[in-house]
């Protein structure tokens, strides 16, 4: 029998459980928090090999501190009277994680504590402040409710000049409505291709009045049944709406411009479209052709710049346009950090250019839907109000109730659609709720 080569270390204790999952959601909240890596990008290089389920308890982890970091910030500054040492800006990551856990996620105190003062132990950078890690998160762990005692949530968490726009926009009431949503997690919505409640069923979730199926669970999505057969596919209850305005697209040709990661050209192809789907980034096109392959749909993929794109003219097209995403803060918790007020306007010039082009690859009589999953009026309405100025040959076409079961709550009166996170209270809060979207289907007439 071959022997095990010799080594003159002792062999290492074996990490303890639970230790991979902690470590990879330090690690993620470092990136995210001080190398600007998105919360996407984030887990999508997760080491080889590791155990999907610890995937999953690392993304929920990162995912809720971020969606509580002005409210575990101020708990840890309370705690820390002298601040976070300089000298380790990975401290800062292993407390935020462990405060997490203690806090707002269901896992015993012992191993929130214990695990965070191994994954101190374990970096250089920290090594040397595991016992403050131990300190610290004890006394979060005493008294969790004088640990928070006086934080408002909503304020804390969201970033001041948001709750100031969406004020402005909506109302203080429907901001805070809003707010609120986003500090608890998101339930996962789908997509099925067929028999939302066969699937509901399946998945112990439930049929929404739109068509989507939502599920509560916390585990890794590809284990699901379904996601490797290609069944359905992950798209909030709002992204599932702009595609559908085009009605039945069955045997159309249809062009979705800025389309990967593939949701909605999945919903087209799904439908029948004959679907073109431009998109400017490589990775993220290669992002949904392995979607398209999973679910066996099929669609001309082209790598192009939505702007110089010459293709058509369309018997549809679908642009959903690149924007902050402020819609989609529950989903996505890193953008409230890394938007500014500057980028709404950076933004709103490239939907004006990429709208006017897309247009003009819209066949005379056909449709176009626009959409963005902002709640930023100068990236929704203010696009479809400019261009509907300039351009004599393109007429609002007003979504009806009629059209799409449960679409009644979001149809504006000039009959576009506008849906808001605090808007579908189902209950609890976890499953309620959906993305911020905006959309507004518009024909082109000569
Ligand atoms: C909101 S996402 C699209 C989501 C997609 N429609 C879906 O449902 O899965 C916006 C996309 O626009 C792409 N994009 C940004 N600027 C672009 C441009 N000038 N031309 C083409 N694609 C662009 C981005 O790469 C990104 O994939």
């Amino acid at each position: 029998m071959k022997q095990p080569p010799r080594s003159s270390h002792p062999p290492r204790p074996p990490a303890p459980a639970g230790f991979a999952a902690r470590r990879l959601a330090v690690d993620g909240l470092d990136r995210i928090l001080h190398h600007n890596t998105t919360l996407e990008d984030a887990f999508e290089t997760a080491p080889a090999g590791l155990d999907p389920r610890d995937r999953a308890l690392a993304y929920r982890i990162v995912a809720t501190a971020l969606r509580r970091i002005g409210t575990l910030r101020a708990v840890l500054s309370r705690l820390m009277e002298r601040g976070l040492p300089k000298s380790a800006p990975r401290l800062e990551p292993v407390l935020l994680a462990g405060a997490t856990q203690l806090l707002f996620m269901d896992v015993p105190d012992h191993a929130a504590v214990g695990l965070s003062v191994d994954i101190a132990r374990s970096d250089r950078d920290t090594a040397g402040f595991a016992g403050l890690v131990n300190a610290v998160l004890r006394r979060i762990a005493r008294d969790k409710a004088a640990a928070t005692e006086g934080i408002d949530p909503l304020l804390a968490d969201t970033p001041g000049w948001l709750r100031e726009r969406w004020a402005a926009a909506y109302g203080a009431e429907t901001a805070r409505a809003i707010a609120a949503m986003h500090a608890v997690e998101p339930p996962l919505d789908i997509t099925v291709k067929a028999d939302p409640a066969l699937w509901a069923e399946r998945l112990s979730g439930e049929v929404l009045p739109t068509g989507t199926v939502r599920v509560l669970q916390a585990g890794p999505v590809r284990l699901l049944p379904g996601f490797a057969e290609g069944d359905w596919w992950v798209q909030d209850a709002a992204a599932a709406l702009p595609a559908r305005l085009l009605g039945d697209v069955k045997g159309l040709q249809v062009a979705d411009l800025c389309a990967a990661p593939g949701g909605k050209t999945a919903q087209l192809a799904a439908a029948g479209a004959i679907v073109t789907a431009v998109d400017r980034s490589g990775a993220r096109l290669a992002r949904l052709k392995e979607n398209l392959a999973r679910l066996q749909l099929s669609a001309t993929v082209i790598e192009a710049d939505t702007a110089q794109f010459a293709g058509g003219p369309f018997d549809a097209v679908l642009l959903d346009a690149p924007c902050s995403a402020t819609g989609t803060l529950r989903r996505h918790p890193d953008i409230a950090l890394s938007k500014r007020p500057a980028d709404i306007g950076t933004l709103a010039a490239l939907q004006a250019r990429l709208i006017d082009h897309a247009v003009d690859r819209v066949k005379v009589g056909g449709l176009m839907v626009y959409s963005t999953c902002s709640l930023e009026p100068e990236e929704g309405e203010a696009q479809v109000a400019r261009l509907l100025a300039a351009r004599p040959d393109v007429v609002r076409a007003p979504v009806t109730a009629d059209e799409i079961e449960g679409i009644a709550p979001f149809i504006t009166p000039q009959g576009d659609i506008r849906t808001l996170p605090g808007q579908w209270m189902r209950g609890e809060k976890e499953r309620s709720g959906l993305d911020g979207f905006y959309a507004a289907r518009l024909r082109r007439i000569r």
